[in-house]
């Protein structure tokens, strides 16, 4: 089966991914952030580098769903189906042009298109770990990569408000699969067992009635 998960920035998907990995006996395809050429660029000046960014992304993301969607059973960290949500945010706060917005929206719907030709369509599951706007921000700040921090950074914590914003709209009008929402403010799979396990058995039912496990 293939899951992937979703959900805004520091919800959990990282690491509920790996867990899932090791549940599952699955690879685990991760998003590309430690070795990202733009990501901290776009942090100090996203004017300049928000569509790079965008375009980096849409293409490390389509990479790893080639390599995911040709195996049987496989996590993917963060959906395809989000990145348009941080396009359009861009374009919103004048990032990007409407010119490279239009490019951008044609490029991914033509990729959207080359997954309709291969083995598996599309996910099995679609996991989307929901947490508050504090949750967000102490997940981000207990982290700790330097560029998303927002101290003395009012611009960026906005920023943070607005994405997290954009996800409720977006998990209900997700369509493309079988979704299952996890509570990830109430429930810490990081650090206790026993929440891992509650999260697990969630996922596992929903498989169970898609008949995948
Ligand atoms: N449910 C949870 N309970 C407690 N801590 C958590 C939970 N989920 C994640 N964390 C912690 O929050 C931080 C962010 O988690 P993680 O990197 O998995 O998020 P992510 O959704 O993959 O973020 P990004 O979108 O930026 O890639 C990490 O320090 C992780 O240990
Ligand atoms: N602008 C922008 N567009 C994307 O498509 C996108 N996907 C992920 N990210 C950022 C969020 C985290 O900082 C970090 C890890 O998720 O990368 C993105 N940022």
């Amino acid at each position: 089966m293939l899951i992937v998960l979703a959900g805004t920035i520091g919800a959990g998907k990282s690491s509920l991914a790996k867990a899932l990995g090791e549940h599952l006996q699955t690879d685990v395809f991760y998003e590309a952030v430690d070795n990202n050429p733009v990501l901290d660029l776009y942090y100090q000046d996203p004017k300049k580098y928000a569509f790079l960014l965008q375009i980096y992304f849409l293409n490390k993301r389509f990479e790893s769903i080639k390599m995911a969607y040709r195996e049987d059973n496989n996590v993917l960290d963060r959906s395809i189906f989000e990145d348009e949500l941080f396009l359009t945010l861009n374009y919103k706060n004048g990032n990007v042009t409407k010119t490279e917005l239009d490019i951008y929206k044609e490029l991914l719907a033509n990729m959207l298109e080359e997954l309709e030709g291969m083995p598996k369509k599309r996910p099995d599951l679609l996991v989307y770990i929901d947490v508050s706007f504090d949750t967000m921000l102490s997940r981000i700040s207990q982290r700790g990569r330097s560029f998303e921090q927002i101290d003395g950074q009012p611009a960026l914590r906005e920023y943070y408000h607005q994405v997290h914003g954009e996800y409720p709209d977006w998990f209900n009008q997700y369509d493309v699969s079988p979704k299952l929402r996890i509570d990830g403010d109430r429930i810490d799979f990081v650090n206790n067992p026993e929440d891992l396990n509650d999260v697990l058995s969630q996922i596992d039912n929903e498989l169970k009635k898609l008949d995948l496990l």
